[in-house]
């Protein structure tokens, strides 16, 4: 079951892991089957891990994805890595348009989208991320960032099964800050509202992750508000035991 039904607990490991992380990838495949009631687990390490991981998770309740795609499938793009090829490694998920590759690589809406469709071409889905800075909401730009970046990066055959949405207030970003649970609230709503006029019934269906500063102790309060149907974790999702009680912590 892949919709809002379902809450999706996923791991971004940014920049972070080397074959020895191995191991805590190991006591999170251990851990899984104790969460699996509450939450499917995805963890997307970099990508230079996605084949080793992916051995390893093969009939276990954690998929693996990566974290980023180039939108052509082959040619002369030197260090860039094909959705083809995130597929061929295991990767059943790539998450796009983080704000981390936004602000450090200059990415906009249409490369975003063009990435998107990249995902389903690979047959995987995309993990599409949105989010607006601080001085966007000190400005009181927030809503209608969301709406720019949903209506440019997602792409026209969104689906609830091939597409899945992570609000990341980019304030919130590594910073231990969070927005209040009312908040979450206004802006979920406010997506799932554009997600269903542009999509219809997928629009209704499809999961709405939080992200920014997830951690085992606000993840029960995040996770129950109405139209957060999971998280996307970053520097939490590092450590089994506490990703695991992130999982826990979902209604
Ligand atoms: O950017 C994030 C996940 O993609 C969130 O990172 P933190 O959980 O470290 O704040």
């Amino acid at each position: 079951m892949t919709d809002a039904n379902r809450p999706l607990i996923a791991g971004n490991w940014k920049m972070n892991g080397l074959k020895g992380s191995a191991a805590e990838f190991d006591a999170m495949l251990k851990g899984a089957a104790e969460v699996a009631a509450k939450a499917d687990l995805l963890v997307c390490p970099p990508a230079t891990l996605i084949t080793a991981f992916a051995d390893k998770a093969r009939g276990s309740k954690v998929a693996v994805g990566a974290q980023d795609c180039h939108p052509k499938a082959s040619g002369a793009h030197t260090g860039d890595i094909a959705a083809e090829m995130l597929a061929d490694a295991g990767a059943t998920a790539i998450i796009v348009g983080h704000s981390e590759r936004r602000a450090d690589h200059g990415e906009g809406d249409a490369l975003i989208r063009q990435k998107a469709e990249a995902a389903w071409r690979a047959g995987v889905t995309a993990i599409v991320c949105i989010g607006e800075t601080q001085g966007q909401r000190d400005a009181g730009q927030t809503l209608d960032i969301l709406r720019g970046q949903l209506d440019g990066s997602l792409p026209d055959g969104s689906t609830a099964a091939n597409l899945v949405v992570a609000y990341e207030p980019v304030w919130a970003i590594g910073t231990g800050l969070t927005p209040t649970a009312q908040d979450v609230e206004q802006i979920h709503s406010f997506i799932r509202e554009l997600l269903t006029s542009r999509f219809r019934v997928d629009g209704a269906r499809m999961r709405i992750l939080y992200g920014g500063s997830v951690k085992p102790s606000n993840a029960a309060e995040l996770m129950s508000v109405k139209n957060v149907n999971g998280a996307l974790v970053g520097g939490a999702s590092l450590k089994a035991a506490d990703f695991l009680a992130i999982a826990k912590g979902c209604p």
